[in-house]
């Protein structure tokens, strides 16, 4: 080799050398520039009250957090969950489905199905029959079972915890199958236990022994740590019930001639799509029931502890229809006030206040965040209200009057409600559940005064006001008393007994 030879190839070497020197720092300062939003570092996640947790956890790290041990990103701050789950929904609109839920059958389950063309072929069915345009369709399921509500008010008012769960139950029977089925009923029953099995299962922290060790699924459920496993196979055979006996019945009603209904008449329609149609009405009741019962008990409670909202959505009532008739459905946009107090529910006690948790299809970035393809992303839907002091003075008082006053008024669009959750994977039944818990708050407020129980010393009892802890979340039981406005009130609800439903 010559000397020119010797130096070329020298130089080669050395440029070479430079070129992946540079490469690999290049790499490295990528590397080491991917950054995650700021987190605690907790072996378990809360699963009590994990949204007053996340608050906390919020006021160190900010609006965006994220537990690396549990790969969950928590969205303290309604700006960000807009631009994470509404703007950028293509990326954010994906489930992230954990074994466990997997092994309870919610993975059945629309609402939390993956980002895939069998959730949107299913998504276009439920608003087929859910959207916006066709839900009138449910009035009168909607009006007959809340007056039959009111009446069970008037007979036995200290069991209205009970009467407003089967409000919401019979509801979505009745409104889907056309069938009338009390919460005693075996079917309730076992919709009830999914519910619960699947509230678990979304939670992160329910089973950590399991959601750690996956393994354990092989394990007998006798085994330290796998009592999951009853949970869950319990939860999988209900949902499966609940899929097919009511389904049938509808359909054999509507082939006998005894009745229709939205169900029966889509399965005649679309044969060929009998699973989708069953796992629409299933994802219905275990979707409903709850989230509805929450609403109203929610309602029914800020009543009792503030008695001057009360009074001034009764005369607001009296004032715009009278007291000859019921509220409807028509005259909701006429009445600001009860539309303002049915906000301030929804704000102040969103049923699921950590939403439904999304999770990113790919990796992505955020203000230089990187936030990790596949995690769990929860919107802490009833903190998101609580960072806009200018819009929500004193957010955790029960304000009304806020809606009243604001620039949008009342009736802005339902998209600003929180409660609903977020981007494509929004609430698909949100127009049919606003209308029931509307009108519930409209009719209970023409007919009743809600207000504190008395001890035998005719002293008022306290309320303290206490709320459930888990994934759904209510009112604790409560003493109240509920007594009809009038004898004229009280006729008027017994007169729809023979109302045609
Ligand atoms: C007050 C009552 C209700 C509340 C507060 C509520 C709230 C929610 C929330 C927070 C989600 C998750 C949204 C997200 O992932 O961002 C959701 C999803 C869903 N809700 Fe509701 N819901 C209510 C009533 C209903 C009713 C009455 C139905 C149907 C009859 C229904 C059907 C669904 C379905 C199917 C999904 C899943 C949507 C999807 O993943 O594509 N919900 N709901």
């Amino acid at each position: 080799m010559n000397f020119t030879s010797l130096l070329c190839a020298s130089l080669g070497f050395a440029v070479l050398s430079l070129a992946m020197i540079f490469r690999y720092r290049r790499n490295r300062s990528i590397t080491t520039a991917i950054c995650y939003p700021p987190g605690p570092k907790v072996k378990k996640m809360p699963t009590h009250d994990a949204w007053a947790k996340y608050r906390e956890w919020g006021n160190e790290y900010g609006g965006l957090i994220y537990v690396s041990s549990a790969n969950a990103l928590i969205i303290n701050k309604a700006e960000v969950a807009i631009d994470l789950l509404e703007k950028r929904a293509r990326i954010y609109s994906d489930r992230a489905v954990t074994p466990i839920m997997k092994l309870c059958g919610a993975d059945l389950n629309l609402a939390l199905e993956p980002y895939s063309d069998r959730w949107r072929r299913g998504r276009r069915l439920f608003q087929q029959v859910f959207r916006q345009a066709t839900i009138s369709r449910f009035y009168p399921a909607q009006h007959s079972k809340i007056n039959e509500f009111l009446r069970e008010l008037l007979s036995a008012p200290d069991d209205f915890m009970d009467h407003t769960m089967a409000l919401s139950q019979r509801l979505v029977y009745s409104a889907l199958y056309g069938l009338d089925i009390s919460p005693g009923d075996p079917l309730a029953q076992k919709a009830q236990t999914a519910i619960e099995g699947i509230g678990k299962s979304l939670l992160s922290g329910s089973f950590p022994a399991f959601e750690r060790f996956s393994f354990l699924r092989f394990m007998p459920s006798w085994f330290p740590g796998c009592g999951f496993q009853q949970v869950a196979e319990q939860c999988r055979k209900n949902i499966e019930e609940i899929d097919t006996v009511p389904f049938q019945l509808a359909v054999n009603d509507m082939k006998n001639g005894t009745g229709t209904s939205p169900l029966a008449e889509l399965a005649a329609r679309k044969p060929t799509e009998i699973k989708a149609i069953k796992a629409m009405g299933t994802v219905s009741y275990l979707a409903a029931a709850d989230t509805t019962m929450s609403s109203i008990s929610s309602f029914l409670l800020a009543m009792c502890l503030h008695p001057d909202v009360q009074n001034k959505g009764q005369e607001e009532i009296d004032s715009v229809i009278g007291t000859n008739r019921l509220p409807n459905l028509e005259d909701r946009r006429s009445l600001p006030y009860v539309e303002a107090i049915y906000r301030e529910v929804m704000r102040l006690h969103p049923p699921l206040p950590l939403g439904v948790p999304h999770s990113p299809i790919e990796d992505d970035f955020y203000h230089g965040y990187h936030i990790p393809k596949g995690c769990m992303v929860f919107p802490n839907i009833w903190l998101v209200y609580f960072l806009y002091p200018d819009v929500y003075t004193d957010p955790e008082k029960f304000l009304p009057e806020r809606f009243v006053d604001s620039k949008l008024g009342p009736f802005e669009s339902i998209n600003n409600i929180y409660a609903f959750g977020f981007g494509r994977r929004v609430c698909a039944g949100r127009y049919m559940a606003e209308n029931t818990v509307w009108l519930t708050i409209a009719s209970v407020l023409a007919i009743f005064t809600l207000g504190k129980a008395k001890n035998e010393q005719g002293n008022e009892i306290d309320i303290p006001g206490e709320y459930t802890h888990e994934f759904f979340c209510h009112p604790k039981p409560y003493r109240s008393t509920i007594v009809p406005r009038s004898p004229l009130a009280r006729d008027l609800i017994l007169s729809t007994v023979n109302d045609p439903q």
